[in-house]
C-alpha cells in the first residue's frame, strides 16, 4: 500500500526510512494555531491528524501519516522560534531544568481509518553557560526547531538526560508507528 508523510521535515523523512524506503512526502499546508485552554496533549494530536488530513486530499488511495512536536515548560508551549532573540530566550527557560516533549502521530488509511497517539518525554537541560548558549544559537540549528533545540544535533551538547522516547524528541514515535503500518499491512 502507498505511505504518504504529510511533513516538511527532513527529520521525520530520515526516521520514518527506519521503518520503510517506501514513501512519498508531501509537505501539509495546515493551520497550526492552538486553541484556547486545549490540553496540549490533545493539540499536538489534534494538529498531527490535520496534517495527515491535508496529505489526504491528494493522495485518497494512501496511508498518510502526520506528526507534531512541541516543548512545554511551565504550562506554556514552545512552538518554533521566531528569531534569534526568541530562541535564547526558550533556550534561558529551559537552563537547568527538565521539561516535556510532547509529539502526536496521526495514520489514516483510505478506508476512513485512524489511529492517533501523543508521547511525553521528559528531557533536563544542563545548566550551559551563556557563553556556550550563544555558541549553540551560532550555529543556526536553533531555528527550525520546536524549543529551540535539536536533540539529534549539537543540541545534545545541552542535555544532561531524557526519560522516554528519543525519536519522539526528534520529532516521531518510530516503534509506535512501526506497529501501526503493520496492523495496516503497509510494512511487512
Ligand atoms: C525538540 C526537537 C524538535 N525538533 C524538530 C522536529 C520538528 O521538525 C520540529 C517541530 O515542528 P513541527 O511543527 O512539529 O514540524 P515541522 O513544521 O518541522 O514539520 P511538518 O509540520 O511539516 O511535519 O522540531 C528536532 O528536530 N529535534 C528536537 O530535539
Amino acid at each position: 500500500m502507498k505511505i504518504v508523510l504529510a511533513s516538511g521535515s527532513p527529520r521525520r523523512r530520515e526516521l520514518l526510512s527506519l521503518i520503510t524506503e517506501n514513501f512519498a512526502v508531501c509537505p501539509a499546508d495546515a493551520d497550526e494555531s492552538l486553541r484556547d485552554g486545549a490540553p496540549l496533549a490533545d493539540e499536538v494530536v489534534r494538529l498531527s491528524r490535520l496534517k495527515a488530513e491535508a496529505a489526504m486530499q491528494s493522495h485518497p488511495d494512501a496511508v498518510c501519516i502526520g506528526s507534531d512536536t512541541m516543548v512545554t515548560i511551565d504550562h506554556l508551549p514552545l512552538g518554533k522560534p521566531k528569531d534569534r532573540a526568541d530562541a535564547a530566550d526558550m533556550l534561558r527557560r529551559l537552563r537547568g531544568r527538565t521539561h516535556e516533549v510532547l509529539t502526536g502521530l496521526a495514520v489514516l488509511s483510505p478506508d476512513g481509518g485512524a489511529q492517533t497517539l501523543c508521547t511525553r518525554t521528559e528531557v533536563t537541560f544542563r545548566d550551559f553557560s551563556e557563553e556556550e548558549l550563544e555558541e549553540y544559537l551560532a550555529t543556526g540549528e536553533p531555528l527550525d526547531k520546536a524549543g529551540a533545540y535539536g536533540i539529534q544535533g549539537h543540541g545534545a551538547l545541552l542535555i544532561e538526560g531524557i526519560c522516554g522516547d528519543y525519536y519522539s524528541v526528534m520529532g516521531l514515535p518510530v516503534a509506535p508507528l512501526g506497529v501501526m503500518l503493520r496492523k495496516l499491512n503497509a510494512v511487512r
